[in-house]
């Protein structure tokens, strides 16, 4: 990573990002103007190179360790597609998908089965059969109807499955509040305080089907600092241990979840994946060695810190408005139908015009989505060229964690395409909607007829 210096402030170019002899900016070696040229805006473009650095990341903070077993499962619900998916596959990670549209895509793409893992607090049955049909690798179980309807669905199928019960350990992630799942107001899991999870695990080693493996937290998202997984871990295997000497349960799998922050401006330091995945280890073999337990194999479930610093969101500029005296609106021709997070989290990124990356960023600018919605800003404070206007180029950075994924159809703006780089090659992701694709289900009104 590195700094160009615009405004003293300075901006930061991630992975293979540069500025050009052109003063473009360019991902993997093939310059920004060009790719709209062919692909039009919005566009997202991913660094599949910069992916596959944050993939070894990983890897590595694990194989530091020896004796140890371990899974990285990607989670889905950051950025699925068909081509992530393959490129997850082919880096040999395991999967988190969380709804029955994700394990499709998943099996779609030709990911093992064996290395999905279910999520989500509602399951429905037909997702489970899909699960089941597949012979996915585990189910996270969130709560006692799933552990029922999984244990029912198992015994007419006469069919097992190894499950994780996901767990809520009352710890408080320092991170937005809607983006925390650990405290014990929460939808997700069985919570430790009150003996909810002690009544599952319980439950489910009495079950004939379901195979218990281990216990699952998930605390929060984008988080800088490793108290809290560590703190969580403590928990949990506080609770193993008192479940071992009560009812044998024995802990072989703890996932600790995802949550791992990235950088979307200037302010944010994250933290090196290894600090994390050190915390995790060794909290862990402190606490099995406290209470004379077996390490567990450690399961983690990264979405954003995989995928999130290596997309860029191209847009062009088109309408501004200049209110003397309070501020200049420029907008672009994409907002919060292709990036809801800064309406719905405050979020803040940091944008540069990409035809003009050498210029002096001396002017502020709100870039405003062409939503009509005024909470539609995608950064309220750009600093921008003065000269940025009508028809340039505008990159917004760190836009590849839950931008595609949370994209919505608001005003009937079609989803944007979404391309991958690596060495100057580019591939088409996920084609351009048109409006057809659209209206593609939507019926013609039809008299309403009586029932009877
Ligand atoms: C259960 C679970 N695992 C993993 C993740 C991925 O989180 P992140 O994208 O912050 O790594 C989430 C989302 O917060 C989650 O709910
Ligand atoms: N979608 C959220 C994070 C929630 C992740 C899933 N529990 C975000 O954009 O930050």
């Amino acid at each position: 990573m590195h700094v160009i210096c615009l405004t003293g402030e300075g901006v930061f170019l991630y992975g293979t990002q540069a500025i050009n002899g052109k003063g473009h900016l360019s991902i993997g070696g093939v310059d920004t103007t060009d790719l709209v040229k062919e692909f039009g805006t919005p566009l997202y473009v991913y660094d599949t190179a910069l992916i596959k650095e944050k993939i070894n990341a990983f890897k590595n903070a694990f194989r530091a360790f020896d004796n140890l077993e371990w899974q990285v499962a990607y989670a889905s619900k950051a950025f699925s597609t068909i081509a992530m998916i393959q490129l997850i596959d082919e880096q040999g990670l395991s999967l988190d998908v969380v709804s029955g549209g994700e394990l499709f895509t998943a099996l779609k793409a030709g990911l093992s089965p064996e290395r999905i893992h279910f999520h989500g607090n509602n399951k429905s049955a037909d997702e489970l059969a899909l699960a089941l049909d597949a012979k996915i690798g585990a189910v996270i179980v969130d709560n006692f109807f799933e552990l029922e309807l999984l244990e029912k669905m198992c015994s007419e199928r006469n069919q097992a499955i190894d499950i994780l019960l996901r767990v809520t350990p009352g710890v408080e992630a320092h991170t937005h509040e809607f983006i925390m799942t650990g405290q014990d107001d929460s939808k997700f899991g069985f919570n430790l305080d009150d003996g909810m999870a002690e009544r599952a695990v319980k439950q489910a080693m009495t079950s004939d089907h379901l195979n218990l493996k281990g216990i699952h937290s998930h605390i929060g998202s984008q988080i800088f600092e490793t108290d809290g997984f560590a703190r969580s871990i403590q928990v949990m295997i506080h609770h193993a241990d008192a479940w071992r000497r009560e009812f044998g349960f024995h802990l072989e799998v703890l996932n600790v979840g995802g949550g791992f922050g990235i950088k979307y401006t200037e302010s944010d330091q994250p933290l090196p994946i290894r600090n994390y995945i050190e915390t995790i280890v060794q909290t862990t073999r402190k606490e099995c060695a406290r209470y004379q337990l077996s390490m567990p194999a450690i399961w983690v479930e990264p979405g954003r810190s995989i995928v999130g610093e290596s997309g860029t969101t191209l847009y062009t500029a088109g309408a501004s408005k200049t209110i003397p005296g309070i501020r200049k609106y420029l907008s672009v021709d994409g907002g919060m139908s292709d990036n809801i997070r800064p309406s719905l989290y405050q979020a803040k990124y940091d944008a540069i015009c990409a035809n003009k990356a050498n210029e002096i960023t001396d002017t502020e600018m709100t870039l405003a989505g062409k939503c009509c919605e005024s909470g539609d800003i995608l950064i309220k404070d750009a600093f921008l060229p003065e000269s940025c206007t009508s028809g340039d180029l505008i990159a917004v950075f760190s836009t590849g964690a839950y931008g595609y994924s949370m994209a919505s159809h608001y005003n009937r703006i079609p989803n944007a395409a979404v391309v991958f780089i690596e060495n100057g090659e580019v591939s088409l992701a996920v084609r351009r909607e048109s409006f057809d694709d659209l209206i593609r289900n939507d019926l013609p009104i039809k008299k309403l007829s009586r029932r009877d």
